[in-house]
């Protein structure tokens, strides 16, 4: 059996995270990182702690859907304090240096970073880049829309995608990003990758990129319908995980896509 901790395990992916370990073969809840208290109940000898260094000390992967400050407090433990276990990340909005601290950690443990666990964000990202490449004149456009609690903005999802968009046309995405439109800007450029936020109701998370030309268009679509795909994604991640050596690994490793 595998053990699991979770940090970010009050919020809406780590409660479904929390179910779905109680019903896995092969992985279960060994300890949950709460910054206050946690109301959901857990199996008996689950470890509940606002300690970063309890929490990886008693598991043998930790699974992070948190916020920024909280995966940096994550990755400090392993950075700074020589923790040791395996990390899968599904947080998204870092800032520079909590991508450095990424970076620093897999130097240490094997790390799994993916903005979407979903399988077919995963296929999309390929899809994305294929078709980025082929269809260099069109306009490339990204919508992501998401669920109106949603902090961070554009989605990960839609930066990763616009990195593959980006990356297949040899651009900095840095760039060529455009994320919102406002009063009277100018044409669009030929090179720019708009990526823009819709934010409403309980959707889960619907990502559509965009190439558009004249006289014809593609429009690639993904939906989420339900959110424990992503809480089932980051499980079949955490177990793969827990078998590599130390580096940065994207969940197409973990695929085999
Ligand atoms: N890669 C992927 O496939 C997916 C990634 N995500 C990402 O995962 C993250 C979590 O999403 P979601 O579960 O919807 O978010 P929630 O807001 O529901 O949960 C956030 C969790 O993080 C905790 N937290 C950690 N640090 C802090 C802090 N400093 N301040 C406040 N809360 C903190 C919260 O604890 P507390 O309750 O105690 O405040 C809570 O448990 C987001 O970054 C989101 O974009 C989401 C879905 C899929
Ligand atoms: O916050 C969410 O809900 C989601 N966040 C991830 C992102 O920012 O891309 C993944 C998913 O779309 C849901």
């Amino acid at each position: 059996m595998i053990n699991v901790g979770i940090v970010g395990s009050t919020g809406r992916v780590g409660s479904l995270l929390i179910d779905d370990l109680a019903v896995d073969n092969e992985a279960k809840l060994s300890a949950c990182h709460v910054f206050d208290t946690l109301t959901k109940s857990v199996p008996e000898n689950t470890v509940v702690t606002n300690d970063m260094k309890v929490l990886v000390d008693t598991c043998d992967v930790v699974i992070d859907f948190s916020a920024p400050v909280a995966t940096q407090s994550l990755l400090e433990e392993i950075v700074e304090n020589g923790g040791t276990k395996p990390l899968v990340i599904a947080t998204t909005g870092f800032n520079k240096h909590q991508q450095n601290l990424l970076l620093e950690a897999s130097k240490k443990v094997p790390v799994l970073y993916a903005t979407n666990m979903s399988l077919g964000v995963a296929v999309l990202n390929k899809l994305v880049s294929l078709a980025s490449k082929a269809l260099r004149d069109f306009d490339c456009e990204i919508v992501e829309q998401h669920h109106r609690y949603k902090v961070d903005s554009p989605s990960g999802t839609a930066l990763t995608l616009a990195e593959h968009a980006a990356r297949a046309r040899d651009l900095d995405l840095d760039a060529v990003r455009v994320s919102g439109r406002d009063g009277e800007i100018g044409a669009r450029t030929k090179d720019e990758i708009g990526v823009m936020s819709l934010r409403g109701g309980d959707i889960v998370g619907r990502h559509t990129v965009g190439l558009y030309n004249d006289g014809e268009f593609i429009e690639l679509h993904h939906t989420a319908t339900a959110r424990n795909t992503f809480s089932k994604g980051a499980i079949r991640a955490a177990k793969w995980l827990v078998n590599q050596e130390p580096g940065l690994y994207s969940i197409n490793d973990c695929l085999g896509l």
